[in-house]
């Protein structure tokens, strides 16, 4: 089929692309590409031939991946507090995942470039006006006025320039001195560290510090050693305004392979990954690991030719599945799907989304998810691996570093009377600081107890 067809960065403009903004002026919408066309790559290669090494090792079962960060990034909620806070909360959640699993865990956030978002409706209804739903700050404005849903291609220049400063930030404090192990007590927010999770993390944070000075009492230097006072946290972003990801598509001068440099990891969601559709296309095309969502109603059949067009040279790594078939369906739709990939030989990563095939209307009108379906998502994964002898390769989560109150349940058990607190998702309900570290101590119970 296609991948065995000529590829170029525009090849996907011949197939099918949902999900696209209709975008009112094409002139305005070529001169904003031509910009970003004319401005410097925001990653570059090797960073994802060492991404896509790291994930190789989380195929093979030797380590494990978080892949996590904003719903939606937003242009308003934007400061260095904002970038920081989420820092804190994955690094938070990858040390208790490493020191309790015993493998390396693989940071990527989903960062500097996850704005856009594919819906379910092209419309959303107010009143007795029906207005072009809300896609993304990289598209228009939640504003609930046409005008303000109007698709603005000066929005894809801004989202390019934000998401050069997050990273540029992201790469001073994980490089700078922040992400040092010698501070894992620092990273505890306030509003986490009295809670009994965050006093769970406490204890295992000053385990860690007996330990390092355990290791310099031994003479070992912990100070000037990189792989103790520096990470790697990569980007990633769901490639779906397929103009902005060809304008960053770059020629590396090294391999003179094609990388889509807006991030390091990009992925195909389940509402465009048609295998004749432009999403598959664009990226069967680029050098970058990518990932594609799973959700209930894909086929062992599906997902074999997923694989053979994604990745036909069987490179370990290259392709993360991500699964999202809701906490009821999870165990008993991925155990075929596993067979199968097994049976068939790719060395694929299997990662478990556990917020997206869970989400509902709260009698209040919120659009929410609860914990205890989250983690129940995550058990049938893990059991399901278990009972095919595959290795459950990682979570990937929407989540703040801010005290929201956006899903229920968890250990302060919120309800729906308290989503109005402080609900300040763009799009859909993120896991608070509490719960987010919360939950990294269940997985990390759960994938000990798996191995
Ligand atoms: O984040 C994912 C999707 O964009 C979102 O779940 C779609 O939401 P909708 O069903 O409200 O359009
Ligand atoms: C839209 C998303 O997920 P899905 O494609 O699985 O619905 C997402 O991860 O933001």
């Amino acid at each position: 089929m296609s991948s065995r067809e000529p590829w170029s960065p525009s090849s996907w403009q011949e197939r099918r692309a949902g999900q696209q903004p209709h975008w009112p002026d094409t002139g305005a919408l070529e001169g904003s590409l031509k910009t970003i066309a004319e401005m410097p790559p925001l990653i570059f290669a090797e960073e994802c031939r060492s991404l896509q090494t790291h994930l190789g090792q989380v195929a093979a079962g030797n380590a494990f991946l978080l892949q996590a960060g904003d719903c939606a990034e937003s242009f308003e909620e934007f400061s260095a507090d904002n970038i920081r806070e989420k820092l804190r909360v994955i690094l938070q959640m990858a040390i208790i995942l490493t020191y309790s699993v015993g493998v390396p865990t693989v940071k990527v956030g989903r960062m500097a470039g996850q704005f856009a978002k594919p819906r379910s409706s092209d419309f959303e209804k107010v009143g007795d006006l029906e207005i072009p739903s809300f896609r993304g700050h990289i598209v228009n404005d939640p504003t609930t006025t046409e005008a303000a849903r109007m698709p603005d291609p000066e929005r894809l220049v801004q989202a390019y320039n934000q998401s050069a400063s997050t990273l540029n930030l992201l790469r001073a404090f994980t490089k700078g001195g922040f992400a040092d192990l010698s501070r894992v007590h620092a990273w505890t927010q306030e509003f986490v560290a009295a809670s009994p999770q965050g006093q769970r993390y406490e204890q295992l944070a000053s385990e860690i510090e007996r330990a390092l000075s355990f290791m310099r009492a031994c003479g070992i230097e912990t100070e000037q050693n990189a792989s103790l006072s520096e990470v790697d946290v990569f980007t990633s972003h769901e490639a779906l305004i397929l103009g902005y990801e060809e304008a960053l598509t770059r020629k590396d001068s090294l391999t003179g392979e094609w990388y889509d440099c807006s991030a390091h990891m990009l992925w195909i969601g389940e509402r465009t990954r048609e295998l004749d559709g432009a999403h598959v296309e664009f990226l069967r095309g680029v050098g970058n690991p990518i990932g594609c969502k799973v959700g209930p109603t894909t086929t062992a059949e599906y997902l074999i030719e997923l694989c053979e067009t994604l990745n036909p040279s069987r490179i370990p790594g290259r392709l993360t599945l991500i699964t999202r078939m809701g906490a009821d369906k999870i165990e008993d739709g991925l155990r075929p799907l596993l067979r199968a990939v097994t049976d068939s030989g790719h060395p694929v990563v299997w990662a478990c989304d556990p917020m997206h095939g869970n989400t509902f209307t709260a009698p209040s009108g919120r659009k929410t998810r609860h914990f205890d379906d989250v983690l129940r998502e995550i058990g049938g994964f893990v059991r399901a691996h278990r009972a095919e002898g595959t290795w459950p390769g990682g979570i990937h989560v929407e989540l703040t570093g801010d005290d929201v109150t956006e899903c229920l349940g968890g250990s302060e058990e919120l309800d729906d009377t308290q989503l109005d607190d402080r609900y300040q998702t763009i799009c859909d309900p993120r896991l608070n600081g509490r719960q987010s570290v919360d939950l990294a101590f269940r997985v990390a119970e759960l994938i000990r107890d798996f191995t």
